[in-house]
């Protein structure tokens, strides 16, 4: 049986009391890399938003573990095991990286004394952070940035991590080496990835799933290899 870990019903989100989802239903299942891709201004960004609370929904449901969420609000729901790469990079410039952990760690609420031993652990899947742990943000690569807030993301040791277009602006071998440990980590634990891309041939070989939106409804669901072809992509486009 698959056990559903995230599941909208008939979502409705927008702005300005303009729906951008419509009614707009999907599930993200136990142990899966499920990868959203479409138009730009499909509302991918708009649905990882509205899972994380960061976008209030105007109706439906979302149901984390089967259970109705009727207050989406982030603090609780990364309590509850999700975690949110937000597009962009989501790290302060004026930071060093160390510091931006070190809020981090404050910020998901882990306990002081598993804090070490959380960075510790952090450390051991992105162990890249090392090279510029001490420097800030502002100075990074695009890449480095990105790992950094990877990481920040992992501090609440998440079950569930939903991914905000993690390859813009890096190169294609640049970002499946960002993503390669992430997958190695989905895999060891069972988590669940919601991943947001618009580097749609990168995202696939990571995938196990795939669901293409446009104009915020999803117009297919697939699996990876049946969208390898350059060709039914298009088509899609
Ligand atoms: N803060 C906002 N206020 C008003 N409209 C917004 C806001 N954010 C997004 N939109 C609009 O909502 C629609 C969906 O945007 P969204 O960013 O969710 O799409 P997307 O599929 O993630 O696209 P992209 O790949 O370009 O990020 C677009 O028409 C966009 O202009």
């Amino acid at each position: 049986m698959t056990t559903t870990v995230l599941r909208t019903e008939g979502l409705v989100v927008g702005y300005g009391g303009r729906p951008v989802l419509d009614h707009f239903s999907f599930d993200l299942r136990a142990n899966e890399v499920l990868c959203l891709i479409g138009h730009n201004g499909a509302g991918k960004s708009t649905l990882l938003k509205c899972l994380f609370g960061l976008v209030p929904r105007q109706g439906g449901q979302v149901y984390l573990d089967e259970k109705p969420l009727n207050h989406i609000e982030p603090r609780r729901l990364t309590a509850a095991g999700l975690s949110l790469v937000p597009e962009g990079r989501g790290v302060f410039p004026g930071l060093t990286v160390a510091e931006t952990m070190k809020m981090g760690l404050w910020a998901a609420g882990v306990p002081k004394d598993l804090r070490e031993e959380r960075l510790d652990w952090v450390m051991s899947v992105l162990p890249a952070l090392h090279a510029f742990y001490q420097q800030r943000a502002g100075t990074l690569s695009g890449g480095q940035q990105q790992i950094a807030s990877i990481g920040r993301a992992l501090l609440s040791r998440p079950r569930c991590l939903l991914m905000d277009e993690p390859s813009i602006g890096l190169a294609p071998k640049l970002f499946q080496d960002l993503l390669q440990p992430i997958r190695q980590l989905q895999r060891d634990t069972g988590m669940s990835i919601l991943l947001v891309e618009q580097n749609v041939k990168e995202a696939l070989k990571i995938s196990d799933r795939v669901v293409v939106m446009k104009s915020g409804a999803i117009i297919r669901e697939a699996l990876p290899e049946e969208l390898a072809d350059n060709a039914k992509l298009m088509e899609l486009y």
